[in-house]
């Protein structure tokens, strides 16, 4: 089998926040189509992680190469393209309020591109529909959305540009278990057929095993370990198995089939 691209390539990030190290020395890869979870404790970095992979803030050391060029290298309009081929849905899908869920698709269509009104409600009606988000909701605003629907129109709104690369902090957060797997499913269906790659901070273990190709799980300031979830939640090392043996977490089968390989 070909060997696939790397898309991200992380080298000795270390990022300082208010005089806290955060990380330290984390090297990281991501290949084409993979996805890829992050995972770790409370406060152990994640979402600035993510936020750094998606171009949104700036490490304190270290390099991101992103499809092979240095994020130290992107200034100006060359930047301005890359953040347009990443697509990031935040915690609480971020949507504007005052805006309908339509409009909040067709937002970055109009930051971006110099399509006119009807090709980008056309557009953005297809977004919708890939995402799973019912036509007929579409003038709704965020606040008349049920917590599903937000995360499906922030999805929408994630894939407006057709990004290549896909960041997701913690999609599946307060969806009831049916909703959070219709959503994963949805995730992996994107994936194969837009050929995304994936990168998603959460904290769902049912989410970690349905559809992470690895797992990079984030302690001590750096990726401890990043395998596929079967053997990460096997490892000795003690951040992961109190992570993964909490009171909270039940624990998995040894041989659990459900789980597909690389
Ligand atoms: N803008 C900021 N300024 C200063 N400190 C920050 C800032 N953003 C995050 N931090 C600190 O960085 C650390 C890591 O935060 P982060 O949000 O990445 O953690 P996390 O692993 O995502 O946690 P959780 O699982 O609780 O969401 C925390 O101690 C947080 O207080």
């Amino acid at each position: 089998m070909a060997t696939r691209k790397a898309v991200i390539e992380v080298r000795g990030l270390g990022t300082v926040l208010g005089g806290q190290t955060i990380h330290d020395a984390l090297d990281l890869d991501v290949t084409e189509r993979e996805v890829l979870a992050i995972v770790g404790g409370s406060g152990s970095g994640k979402t600035v992680l993510l936020r750094e992979l998606s171009l949104l803030m700036e490490p304190t050391k270290g390099s991101i190469r992103l499809f092979g060029e240095d994020h130290r290298k992107l200034r100006g309009e060359r930047l301005r393209d890359f953040r347009a081929d990443i697509g990031i849905m935040f915690q609480q899908g971020a949507l504007f309020t005052g805006m309908s869920v339509l409009e909040n698709v067709e937002f970055p269509l109009k930051e971006h591109t110099r399509l006119d009104r009807s090709s980008r409600a056309e557009l953005a009606m297809i977004k919708l529909s890939l995402a799973g988000f019912p036509q007929d909701g579409c003038h709704k605003k965020p606040a008349e959305l049920s917590g599903g629907m937000v995360k499906r129109a922030a999805l929408a709104r994630a894939l407006a540009l057709d990004p290549a690369l896909l960041f997701l902090d913690e999609p599946t957060a307060g969806l009831d278990p049916v909703t959070a797997a219709a959503f994963d499913d949805r995730i992996l269906e994107l994936r194969d057929l837009l050929g995304l790659t994936v990168v998603l901070v959460t904290h769902d273990l049912d989410s970690l095993w349905r559809i992470s190709d690895r797992v990079a799980f984030l302690a001590r300031k750096r990726v401890l370990m990043a395998a596929s979830i079967a053997d990460i939640s096997r490892s000795d090392e003690t951040e992961i198995r109190a992570y993964f043996q909490g009171p909270r977490q039940g624990g998995r089968p040894e041989n659990d089939e459900s789980v597909q390989g690389d």
